[in-house]
């Protein structure tokens, strides 16, 4: 799914009226009318109040208020005077039934709000210029006191739709916020949560053509925008269709993280697995990952030498590695010798950030996966915000010619190309040790596969791993997940994926 800006959202709508001939009332109309469907199958017999603001959001709310009128509901609409209103406003306001209580709001003197009732957000969408301010700021600070639940229509009123705003803007707390087609940048941030709530999209039928040729910087990856991208394994493949990679990972007392990635790549469908391990990991490993080769390393506690990187088609390294300065040099030579694709993650991305010198080796389409914290260290400057922070993770990309993701609720993946793609899978009970290792392990199998191009292995392979995720949760709940459990549905999880034979 493209992710559009709000001047491409203005056009795509334009769009769409001129391609149906149809009115701007009319795809007014189209919007709000699912969005009413969307509030009639969740509410009980609360009462609803609307707060509409002059615009075409505020259009949204008239025709919600209408059509929640005509299916019985109590409904009590609150207008935010202004010197002008959009003409599609004011159709709707002269449509709205005469026994719908409607009024002006007088901010110096705010109704009470029962409790029980359900407030509708439709002060201002994406046609917000500015921070809100004076009465309009008045009336969000009345909407967030009351403590009630919050409807955003299309965006919480006072958020800006991609872009950042000063701290202390007034904004609409939605515990729900209800889009329309397509997600907006600000939904995606973790510094908007507390606005945005738990977002929906409702279809509109915008024009599809039109939103396939926008140029855009930023998608929203789901299993649809994946599908055909995963090869079925053919009848007469063999262990070398699929690639023999190696891991290199674990240290003392962190050999459960070589032990997880093994097992991620294993059943991720690699053909081949060789994990290397410090001597202390040996019995560990064959024990918990016996389809793994294991390669013992000279030291007892931490991976000192490379091995001949000859047989492998991908080699992974990081997780459990530790940051030991013999380490570091395994991770130099490995930079400088490898000719087939690499997966750094964890102590390798660490031990980046404090040898800057390294960063230069990294080989072109090398895939790195930090967390935010490891992502600082790696470009060495706190970000200021959510904003900043996406565009330093793609200008790294493109400066260092790498895939790198950066892990959280909406895993983003950055391209040499400068385009981000926000991972739509996963859950919070994810948030739990190993599952990074996991993702290393699948990541490893993916990139060990030659009939994937390096994009498609990120992309697939960040799916698949929320995905198998939130199947785990399913059986354990989130609580009560654990890594490994990721480990089991990984399979499951590309087998949806997975092409059809003949692509039928
Ligand atoms: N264009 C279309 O065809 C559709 C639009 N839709 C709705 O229309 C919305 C966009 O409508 P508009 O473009 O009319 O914009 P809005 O309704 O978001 O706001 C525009 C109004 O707010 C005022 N305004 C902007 N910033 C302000 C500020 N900081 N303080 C006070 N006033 C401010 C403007 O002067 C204007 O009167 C979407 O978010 C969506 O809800 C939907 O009905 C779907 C179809
Ligand atoms: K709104």
């Amino acid at each position: 799914m493209h992710i559009l800006t709000a001047a491409q959202t203005r056009a795509a709508d334009q769009a769409t009226i001129q391609a149906e001939r149809i009115t701007s009332t009319d795809l007014m109309e189209r919007a709000a009318m699912a969005l009413s469907e969307w509030l009639l199958d969740r509410l009980a017999r609360q009462a609803v109040h609307i707060f509409c603001g002059p615009g075409n959001n505020g259009g949204d709310g008239l025709v919600i208020a209408r059509h929640l009128h005509h299916a019985g509901h109590a409904v009590h609409v609150w207008l935010l005077p202004a010197n002008a209103y959009s003409s599609d406003f004011t159709a709707n306001r002269q449509r709205l039934p005469a026994d719908v209580p409607c009024a002006e709001l007088d901010v110096q003197r705010l109704p009470p709000l029962p409790a029980g009732a359900v407030l509708v957000d439709a002060l201002f969408g994406t046609g917000l210029t500015r921070v809100l301010t004076d009465d309009a700021a008045t009336l969000v600070h009345y909407i967030n006191q009351a403590h009630l639940p919050v409807v955003a229509v299309d965006i919480p009123s006072g958020l800006f739709a991609d872009a950042p705003q000063p701290a202390d803007s007034p904004v609409v707390a939605a515990r729900f916020t209800v889009s329309f087609e397509l997600p907006k940048l600000a939904f995606l941030l973790p510094q908007n949560a507390q606005w945005v709530g738990e977002w929906h999209l409702l279809p509109i039928s915008l024009d599809k053509k039109f939103i396939h040729n926008l140029p855009v910087d930023n998608y929203f990856v789901e299993a649809a925008f994946l599908r055909g991208r995963l090869p079925y394994r053919g009848k007469f493949s063999h262990k070398g269709t699929f690639g023999h990679a190696l891991l290199l990972a674990g240290s003392k007392g962190k050999i459960g993280a070589a032990v997880l990635a093994s097992r991620a790549c294993l059943h991720a469908g690699v053909g081949l697995l060789t994990t290397r391990v410090p001597a202390v990991g040996y019995d560990i490993l064959q024990t918990s990952a016996p389809e793994a080769m294991t390669l013992v390393d000279p030291a007892q506690d931490h991976i000192t030498e490379l091995p001949d990187l000859k047989p492998y088609a991908a080699v992974g390294i990081g997780p459990g590695l530790g940051q030991d300065d013999v380490s570091c040099k395994v991770l130099r030579q490995l930079l400088q010798e490898a000719t087939v694709p690499l997966v750094l993650d964890a102590d390798a991305l660490n031990l980046l950030g404090t040898h800057r010198d390294i960063l230069d080796l990294l080989p072109p389409d090398t895939l790195l996966t930090p967390h935010p914290k490891e992502f600082e260290r790696l470009i060495g400057e706190p970000a200021r915000d959510d904003y900043h922070r996406l565009e330093q993770f793609r200008g790294f990309a493109q400066q260092r010619r790498c895939y790198c993701v950066l892990k959280g609720a909406y895993t983003a993946l950055a391209t040499p190309e400068g385009v981000l793609y926000f991972n739509s899978t996963g859950n919070p009970g994810m948030a739990t040790g190993g599952s990074g290792d996991v993702l290393t392990g699948l990541l490893l199998a993916l990139r060990a596969d030659k009939r994937l191009s390096a994009l498609d292995a990120a992309l697939l392979g960040l799916y698949a791993h929320g995905r198998a995720g939130d199947l785990a949760a399913l059986e354990t709940g989130q609580a009560g997940l654990v890594a490994g459990d990721i480990v089991r549905f990984i399979g499951p999880a590309l087998h949806e994926l997975t092409a059809p034979v003949l692509g039928l």
